[in-house]
């Protein structure tokens, strides 16, 4: 285990850190004491069998989904008592929330909605929006970055499923967030989609570092500078790749000693 919740003086700052996080349904304990850092720069997958609690985590630390007990810190703030809304104000960027997009508008106009939610205030109703070139050439350019240029004047509910995965991330783009929350974005892509996806994320992480849930363990093992394995709410074990390969618990626990050689 090498630093697993960001003691280490000498290592980059974190800017976000969760610190003995908690949520039970029931006697369930889907997150039980968990506690980690995101550093700058760094992509930090986060693995675990289904029902390990990921998902629960990932709500808790983007807002929603209130925890138990323990806190979350971003950018040097407690963002514990703020919302959903208010955590990705503050930069906090979540991916992969399909419902939210408008399912009627082309793939364009989506990737303009969310860059107009970045602007805020009152100006959408006022200006004419979807004519306005900076905002279109904006949200072609994140288009064009996880590999949708072609597709901006589909119907968004004409996209399939990965390709909606993939305008959620244009999405989160537009919003310039300090930090990336992705769960599962190779879901769905295919061979040659996840390829472009894991390049895209490898580029990503200098502009804001990702906590990235992820069963693909080609591209986590190919992407990550830190592993953290959950298994029934708990993190067994934290640290690189090599690391996470070798650990005996986590071979027992989840990889299967076949999975990793
Ligand atoms: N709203 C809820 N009410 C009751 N139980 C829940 C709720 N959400 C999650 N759970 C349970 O909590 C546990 C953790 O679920 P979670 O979805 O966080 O796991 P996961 O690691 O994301 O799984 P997967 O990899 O399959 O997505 C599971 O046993 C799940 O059934």
């Amino acid at each position: 285990m090498t630093d697993p919740v960001g003691q280490n003086p000498t290592a980059e700052p974190a800017i976000l850190q969760l610190k003995n996080l908690r949520k039970s349904f029931g006697a369930l304990k889907a997150t039980d004491d968990v506690s980690l850092t995101l550093r700058r720069g760094e992509i930090h997958a986060l693995i675990g069998p289904n029902g390990a609690g990921k998902s629960t985590l990932m709500r808790q630390i983007a807002g929603g989904m209130k925890s138990d007990s323990g806190t979350v810190h971003f950018a040097g703030h407690d963002v514990t008592p703020l919302s959903t809304v208010a955590r990705a104000r503050a930069g906090l960027g979540r991916t992969f929330q399909i419902s939210s997009l408008a399912m009627e508008y082309t793939v364009l106009q989506n990737v303009m909605l969310g860059a107009l939610g970045h602007e805020g205030g009152a100006m959408r109703f006022f200006r004419p929006v979807m004519a306005r070139t900076d905002l279109i050439e904006q949200a072609m350019q994140a288009l064009q970055r996880v590999g949708l240029e072609n597709h901006a004047a589909k119907r968004t509910s004409d996209l399939s499923h990965g390709q909606r995965r993939q305008l959620e991330v244009a999405v989160a783009l537009t919003l310039s967030p300090k930090v990336f929350l992705m769960d599962e974005p190779m879901a769905g892509l295919g061979a040659s989609g996840s390829k472009r996806m894991t390049g895209f994320l490898d580029g990503l992480r200098s502009e804001a570092p990702i906590l990235l849930v992820e069963h693909d363990m080609d591209a986590v093992f190919a992407l990550a500078d830190r592993i953290s394995v959950l298994v029934y709410g708990r993190i067994i074990a934290s640290g690189t790749a090599e690391q996470i390969k070798a650990d005996p618990v986590v071979r027992e626990a989840y990889l299967g000693a076949e999975d990793v050689a």
